[in-house]
């Protein structure tokens, strides 16, 4: 029981702290409106007091008229007590709209600063292992379904808690100079309110975390019913009713926890109602006796009686905004929480500057798995790629190619080994410097829903208005010709979705091809001018000739660069200077198309059975001469 005791307090301590630290931020957000805001608070927790000796006053007054005094002796304390009760309500309703004002500018300074706060804590996380970490996630979920309303709340709770403490102390002094026994009795009924909301405070935390992947489903579910990529294949594969079932069940699930939880808050509340009822009815009789055997005026008896009232309604009220509070600051623990996660990618002390590569970027003995618990994808990795060449790096399904450009471009670091550039271990420089040298395209590339421009633009954000270099750019990819079609040329939303306004003209938005979209990719890459090129899978949606093509001219275009190539299409493997097959999470065959031809590995098989199923379409010498 001690210990349990012992638990809650400093629960209770460590909310407190929590608190402390969100009104600090909102003292950096807003400190005139906060200022102002708790100035008026405590005057709104004066007023009852003030209310109730005003009503004391107005009750003896009366009883003196009982007594027989003639009311003009009286009329001088009758108009003032009058005149005083109408400037405390005039008083207070026009704080009313002042309080409501200045409490929405805070919660928008807040949040806003929140906010901004907690996507620059995820813009600096540099690698990806969090973004696939469901922990991350779980938290991730309650901070951002928290984020838009949980600021705000905490100050209003903060501001009803201080507003009730200033009531509560003040009708306490009132209560104890009555009787200290009564004002301790009522103090202590307010002991088991704390404990039971604070123990229900722990089991909604543990709620919202243990219902956190199921929102995440129900969330997820709820995106392919709506949202435009899964619009096609929802419909074609008649899976609307599959997903709208899935929703219903995680809902339904989620659900049926809060009801269970708030069946057992029901339970409570009641049986502490019941012990408030009691405590109230027995402050009343206390009073109502002191009256009736002549220790008290009416008019005593009157402001005691709101006194016990009030405290009563005050404490009930304080126990319910401690709830919330409780509630909201487990979103803020949360929130500190993300705030504090390292990056899993190392950041050393003293990053060194990025040279120009002119040998070359080495991998040596490299492996990775993705965790403890996950299985080797790269082994004693050995691989080079001279600086100014361009390597193809060719393996199955799974054999780790992506896996390993995502160690080259850092979102994730080798297990063992390392990768060098120039010599130099790519972990001792900083990953944003280091990027700025990397141009690299992803077989999931990214669709903005952003103009032709700005998707293009995005390669390089300071040439994001410098629309002859993105033609330019977009001339290389082979896709300027089309950009230049659109509606809107270049400023044409390429989205149906988040479609505006362009020049005062309706622009209903349009949308690309799948290959004219990785063009567009290749263009956004091209404007990088990065002088390490890795492209993974850049040329999986374009058609035969047009990679041809694009190929051909790319080789010119890239001629000094660096180029790491993807691709499971041997026509543009065999284009590249060194081809590495990659088996069983390291570099099993490595050399030119001709010598691995000639070597007939694993490199001559794969190339001859593409060869082949092509045979009967496109004659031979096209294919290989
Ligand atoms: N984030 C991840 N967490 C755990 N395992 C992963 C992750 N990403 C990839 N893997 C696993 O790593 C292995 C290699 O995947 P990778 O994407 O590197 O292969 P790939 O050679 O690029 O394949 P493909 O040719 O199909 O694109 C696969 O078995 C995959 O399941």
């Amino acid at each position: 029981m001690l210990k349990n005791l012992h638990n809650q307090w400093k629960r209770l301590i460590h909310g407190f702290a929590l608190l402390w630290e969100m009104l600090k931020l909102a003292w950096r957000a807003q400190p005139l409106c906060l200022l102002i805001l708790l100035l008026l608070q405590v005057f709104e927790g004066l007023i009852p007091v003030a209310s109730g000796y005003i009503s004391k006053g107005l009750f003896d007054e009366l009883s003196q008229v009982f007594r027989g005094i003639p009311f003009t002796q009286l009329l001088q304390g009758l108009i003032f007590l009058l005149l005083a009760q109408a400037a405390i309500s005039v008083v207070g309703q026009l704080t009313s709209p002042l309080q409501d004002y200045l409490q929405a500018e805070l919660n928008r300074q807040l949040t806003l600063s929140i906010r901004q706060a907690l996507y620059k804590k995820m813009n600096s996380l540099s690698g990806l292992a969090h973004f696939e970490d469901p922990h991350f996630h779980n938290t991730l979920q309650v901070v951002a379904s928290h984020v838009q309303f949980a600021p705000a709340q905490t100050l209003q709770t903060f501001a009803r808690l201080l507003q009730g403490l200033i009531t509560l102390i003040s009708f306490f002094a009132v209560l104890f100079l009555l009787s200290p026994l009564l004002a301790l009795g009522l103090g202590l009924a307010v002991i088991p309110h704390l404990i039971v909301q604070l123990k229900l405070n722990r089991q909604q935390f543990s709620l919202y975390m243990e219902n956190s992947p199921q929102e995440r489903r129900a969330a997820y579910y709820s995106q392919v019913l709506s949202w435009i990529p899964f619009a096609k294949e929802v419909r074609l594969f008649l899976l609307g009713d599959h997903f709208l079932q899935r929703f219903t069940q995680t809902t339904e699930h989620i659900y049926e926890a809060q009801r269970k939880f708030q069946l057992r808050e029901l339970r409570w509340q009641g049986l502490l109602s019941m012990l408030t009822s009691c405590v109230s009815t027995g402050a009343f009789i206390i009073v109502v006796l002191q009256a009736f055997s002549g220790r008290i005026s009416l008019g005593d008896m009157a402001l005691y009686i709101q006194a016990v009232d009030n405290t009563q309604k005050t404490l009930m009220s304080m126990a319910f905004a401690l709830s919330r509070l409780g509630e909201n600051l487990l979103f803020f623990k949360q929130y500190q929480e993300v705030q504090a996660l390292p990056d899993r990618i190392s950041h050393t002390a003293h990053p060194r500057p990025v040279p120009q590569l002119t040998q070359g970027i080495t991998f040596r003995n490299v492996s990775f798995r993705y965790s403890e618990n996950h299985p080797w994808i790269v082994r004693h990795l050995n691989l080079s790629l001279p600086a100014g060449r361009c390597l193809a790096l060719v393996g199955l399904n799974g054999a780790g190619k992506t896996t390993l450009v995502k160690l080259l471009t850092r979102l994730y670091d080798p297990s063992e080994g390392e990768i060098l550039w120039d010599g130099i271990d790519i972990r001792e420089f900083e990953p944003t410097e280091y990027r700025r040298h990397l141009g690299t395209i992803f077989q999931d590339f990214v669709r903005y829903e952003l103009s032709a421009q700005e998707n293009i633009g995005l390669g390089a954000t300071e040439l994001l208005e410098d629309l002859p270099s993105i033609e330019d750019a977009a001339r290389k990819a082979g896709v300027h010709e089309r950009l230049s079609a659109l509606p809107h040329g270049y400023q044409s939303m390429l989205s149906r979705w988040m479609a505006e306004e362009t020049d005062g003209e309706e622009d209903e938005g349009t949308d690309l091809s799948g290959g004219e979209w990785q063009k567009l990719a290749l263009a956004r890459m091209f404007l990088r001018n990065a002088e390490a090129i890795i492209l993974d899978e850049p040329t999986a949606s374009l058609d035969a000739q047009t990679e041809y093509e694009l190929f051909q001219q790319f080789r010119k275009l890239m001629q000094n660069h660096t180029c790491l190539l993807i691709t499971h299409r041997f026509s543009t493997v065999r284009m590249a200077d060194f081809i590495a097959v990659l088996e069983q999470g390291s570099v099993s065959e490595y050399g030119s198309h001709e010598e691995l031809v000639e070597h007939a590995g694993t490199y001559a098989r794969l190339y001859n059975m593409q060869v082949e199923s092509y045979i009967g379409k496109v004659p031979v010498q096209e294919q290989i001469g």
